[in-house]
C-alpha cells in the first residue's frame, strides 16, 4: 500500500493525506477473531468498559440483514461504530478498507479524530487471512482514494483470538477457521474457563494450552478469568508481522492477495423470515466452502409467551442441538414487553437469558439470529412460528373449535 493517492485538490483528498494522530504516527487497528459464541462480543464488553478505552472506533461484522449484536453491544460505548453486514464466512473480506475508511470519517464529522485506536470484531466464521491481507502494508495494492486513507492513517498493531474452553477443542477439529484464527493470533485468550469442572480444571487447561499451541508455538495464551489478566495488556499496540508467524499462515495469505480482486462468488442461501407471514429468501453465490453451515433470521412483531419461547428452546437443544453452531438474539415476552431479554446459545449450551432494563434502540421486535451446520435453516424458522408466533385463534382453528 505505498502508491500515492491521485492529486484532485479536493477536501476530501486533502483529507486523506492529514495525518490521523497529531504525531503523524498511524491509528492501530486490532483484529478481534474466534469461532462462533467463543466471547468476542463479551471481551469487548468488558474493554469499552474501562476507561483506558476511551477514543476506541470499533468495526462490527455481522451477518445477515438482522442486526442483532449491535443491540447486544449496545451497553458498550466505542467512541464510533460501524457495523458491516455480509454473509457468515466473507467478514467484509474484500471490503474492510471501506468500513475502515468509513469509520475514519465517521469520527471526522463527529470531531471525534484522532481515534486511539481501532478494534475490528470479525464474525465466527471468519477466515482471518482476507482481512489480515488488507491491513499488512504491501499485501494488497491500494486502489482508490478509500485504500489510500486507510493505508495512510492505520496500521494493524495485533490480533487477538478468543478460544473457548468448553467448545474449543472440538471446534478446532471440525472447523478450518478456528485453526486459521488460532495460526494468525498473536495473543489468544482462554475463554469461559470459569465454566470447567473444578476437579480437572489444572489438567484441562495443561490440554487446551497444547492443543493451541500445536498451531500457534508463539502467541501468549491468557486465561480471560485470571485476576492478574489485563485487557489494556491484550490490547496493547505492537507490531504485528505475518511473517513472524509459523506454518501455513504466509501460504493463506498468498492465496488470499492473489484472489482479492477476482470477482467473489457466493453460492449459498440466507434465509429470512421479516414476520409471521412475510417470507423471503436471499441467494447467495459463495466460492467458500461452508460445509453446510447455514443461517437463519427470525422476526416476531408481537411479544412472544415466554412459555411458548422455553418449549422452543427445549426442543431445539433436545432436537437440534448438535446442528446448532449458534443462536442469539433479542426477545420481547407478552408479560413484560419493556424489558427485553438476550438470548445466547452456543452449540447445546443454551446460557441463562438476561434481562435488560430498557430496549436498546428503536426497533422492539424479537430478533433471533440461528447459525447451523447439516440442518435445513427453514426447520428452526417453521418451529419458531409455529410454537412462538402462533394465537390462541390459531390453535382453536388448528383443533377445529374454533
Ligand atoms: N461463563 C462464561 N460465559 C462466557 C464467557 N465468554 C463468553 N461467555 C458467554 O458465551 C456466550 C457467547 O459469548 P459472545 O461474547 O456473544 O461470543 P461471540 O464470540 O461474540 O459470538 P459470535 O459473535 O456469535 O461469534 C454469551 O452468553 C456469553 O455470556 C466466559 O468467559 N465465561
Amino acid at each position: 500500500m505505498t502508491a500515492a493517492a491521485p492529486d484532485t485538490g479536493t477536501r476530501q483528498d486533502a483529507e486523506a493525506k492529514r495525518p490521523a494522530r497529531p504525531d503523524g504516527a498511524p491509528t492501530p487497528i486490532l483484529i478481534l477473531t474466534g469461532f462462533l459464541g467463543s466471547g468476542k462480543s463479551t471481551l469487548l464488553r468488558r474493554l469499552l468498559a474501562q476507561p483506558e478505552f476511551a477514543g476506541t472506533g470499533l468495526v462490527i461484522n455481522e451477518f445477515g440483514d438482522v442486526a442483532v449484536d449491535h443491540d447486544i453491544l449496545a451497553e458498550g460505548r466505542p467512541d464510533v461504530a460501524v457495523t458491516s453486514t455480509g454473509c457468515l464466512c466473507c467478514t467484509a473480506g474484500s471490503d474492510i478498507r471501506v468500513s475502515v475508511a468509513e469509520l475514519h470519517e465517521a469520527a471526522r464529522t463527529t470531531g471525534r479524530l484522532p481515534l486511539q485506536r481501532v478494534i475490528i470484531e470479525t464474525t465466527g466464521l471468519a477466515d482471518p487471512a482476507p482481512v489480515i491481507n488488507q491491513l499488512v502494508a504491501g499485501a494488497v495494492p491500494a486502489f482508490g482514494l478509500r485504500d489510500h486513507t486507510v493505508a495512510r492513517h492505520y496500521r494493524l498493531a495485533g490480533v487477538v483470538t478468543t478460544f473457548d474452553a468448553i467448545h474449543g477443542p472440538q471446534t478446532l477439529a471440525r472447523h478450518a477457521e478456528c485453526v486459521k484464527q488460532l495460526a494468525f493470533a498473536d495473543r489468544v485468550l482462554l475463554t469461559k474457563t470459569d465454566l470447567l469442572d473444578t476437579e480437572d480444571k489444572a489438567q484441562h487447561l495443561a490440554e487446551l494450552r497444547r492443543s493451541i499451541a500445536r498451531f500457534n508455538p508463539h502467541a501468549p495464551i491468557d486465561d480471560v478469568a485470571d485476576p492478574g489478566f489485563s485487557l489494556v495488556d491484550a490490547f496493547a499496540p505492537r507490531p504485528y508481522a505475518p511473517t513472524d508467524l509459523d506454518g501455513d499462515v504466509q501460504e493463506w495469505l498468498d492465496d488470499h492477495g492473489h484472489t482479492h480482486h477476482a470477482h467473489h462468488h457466493h453460492d449459498h442461501d440466507h434465509h429470512h423470515d421479516h414476520g409471521e407471514h412475510d417470507h423471503a429468501d436471499h441467494d447467495h453465490e459463495h466460492e467458500h466452502d461452508l460445509n453446510g453451515i447455514n443461517s437463519v433470521s427470525v422476526v416476531a412483531d408481537r411479544p412472544i409467551d415466554k412459555t411458548a419461547f422455553t418449549v422452543f428452546m427445549d426442543t431445539v437443544s433436545m432436537l437440534y442441538g448438535a446442528n446448532m453452531l449458534r443462536m442469539k438474539g433479542i426477545i420481547a415476552f407478552a408479560d413484560e414487553p419493556d424489558h427485553p431479554y438476550i438470548l445466547q446459545a452456543v452449540q447445546h449450551v443454551v446460557h441463562p437469558l438476561a434481562r435488560l432494563d430498557d430496549w436498546p434502540g428503536e426497533d422492539r421486535r424479537s430478533r433471533l439470529v440461528a447459525i447451523v451446520q447439516g440442518l435445513d435453516p427453514t426447520t428452526i424458522e417453521k418451529l419458531f412460528n409455529s410454537v412462538c408466533l402462533r394465537t390462541p385463534a390459531d390453535v382453536m382453528g388448528a383443533s377445529g373449535l374454533a
